[in-house]
């Protein structure tokens, strides 16, 4: 089975500097929410820009629905829908204005171009909306609309970075349930890039954990904890007084009852607890530092 985005050792670098993506190999299935984590600067927008056409790689192959993302952009453009940071939507247009300029780039016939504007204009529940102006949308609704404005030309495969950066925990929450809509009752396949760990456990079937171009780590969030182990006793090292931020040490243990009973064996058990492990344990322990 041809996967739906595959990588194949894929570098990039900028003006002959060190690279910034470096090796990067990995495959997302047909239907699969893929979420790609890491810092700032890991290097998750240039590989979405790459995967995209947007930025030619400087070595290896990145094909999408089986075509060249370098040989055969126009091919791939068709078969993707993209929202970026930086994706601009005209906010002296209309929302529904925003829509018919995007169907009309795209060569879609006047009647279904109406048709897919009220679909999926009531999909992110922006039709109230439609004679609005886009700069008089708040933040949350215009991700909406660039997501209902990528949708237009029905790709099989969207691509998301950052999607809820910069907005509320309610509004967040709610561009996740449209998010995983488009998933698991639309069929698309999706790779998201974020550094919110909530995130990526709320939404996505896989993981790849990037940093400084790399990527570390690839599995379920299932498999990564079983690999890291699922128990985990914390130790607070010094209290917060004066203003410091607590510090902690961490051990992993295979099992949560594992932690417990290696706890219940010291004898001095101030300032230690146990508890599950989750995503961001994992990714301490693998960089050795905190997603901000
Ligand atoms: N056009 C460019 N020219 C030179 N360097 C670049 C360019 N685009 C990105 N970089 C560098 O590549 C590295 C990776 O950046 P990238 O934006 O891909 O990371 P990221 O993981 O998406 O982080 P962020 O969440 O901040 O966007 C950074 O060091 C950045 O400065």
């Amino acid at each position: 089975m041809t996967a739906a985005v595959s990588l194949h050792q894929v570098q990039k670098s900028f003006n002959n500097a060190a690279p910034v993506v470096n090796d990067l190999s990995f495959d997302i299935q047909a239907g699969e929410m893929f979420g790609l984590l890491g810092p700032n600067g890991a290097g998750k927008s240039t590989t979405i820009r790459m995967i995209t056409t947007l930025t030619q790689p400087t070595g290896g192959l990145i094909q999408v629905a089986g075509y060249d993302a370098v040989k055969q952009k126009s091919s791939v453009k068709q078969r993707i829908g993209v929202v970026l940071q930086q994706t601009s939507i005209d906010g002296d247009m209309s929302v529904w204005e925003n829509m018919e300029f995007h169907g009309r780039l795209h060569h879609i016939p006047t009647k279904q171009r109406q048709e897919r504007i009220d679909r999926w204009l009531d999909y992110v529940e922006l039709t109230e909306k439609r004679d609005d102006k886009a700069k008089t949308l708040s933040g949350g609704m215009k991700r909406r609309l660039q997501i209902a404005r990528a949708l237009l030309h029905e790709p099989g495969i969207l691509f998301l970075d950052e999607p809820t950066v910069g907005l509320d925990p309610q509004t967040r929450r709610r561009l996740w349930e449209i998010i995983r809509n488009l998933n698991k009752t639309e069929g698309l396949t999706m790779l998201l890039t974020t550094h919110y760990m909530d995130e990526v456990e709320y939404l996505c079937d896989r993981i790849g954990i990037m940093d400084k171009g790399k990527l570390i780590e690839l599995g379920t969030l299932a498999e990564l904890r079983q690999n890291h182990g699922e128990g985990l006793v914390v130790k607070q090292k010094s209290d917060a007084k004066n203003g410091q931020a607590e510090q902690w040490d961490y051990k992993f243990f295979p099992t949560l009852d594992q932690a417990n009973q290696f706890l219940d064996t010291q004898s001095e058990k101030t300032g230690m607890m146990t508890r599950p492990s989750n995503l961001e344990d994992i990714f301490v322990e693998l960089t050795g530092r905190n997603l901000d």
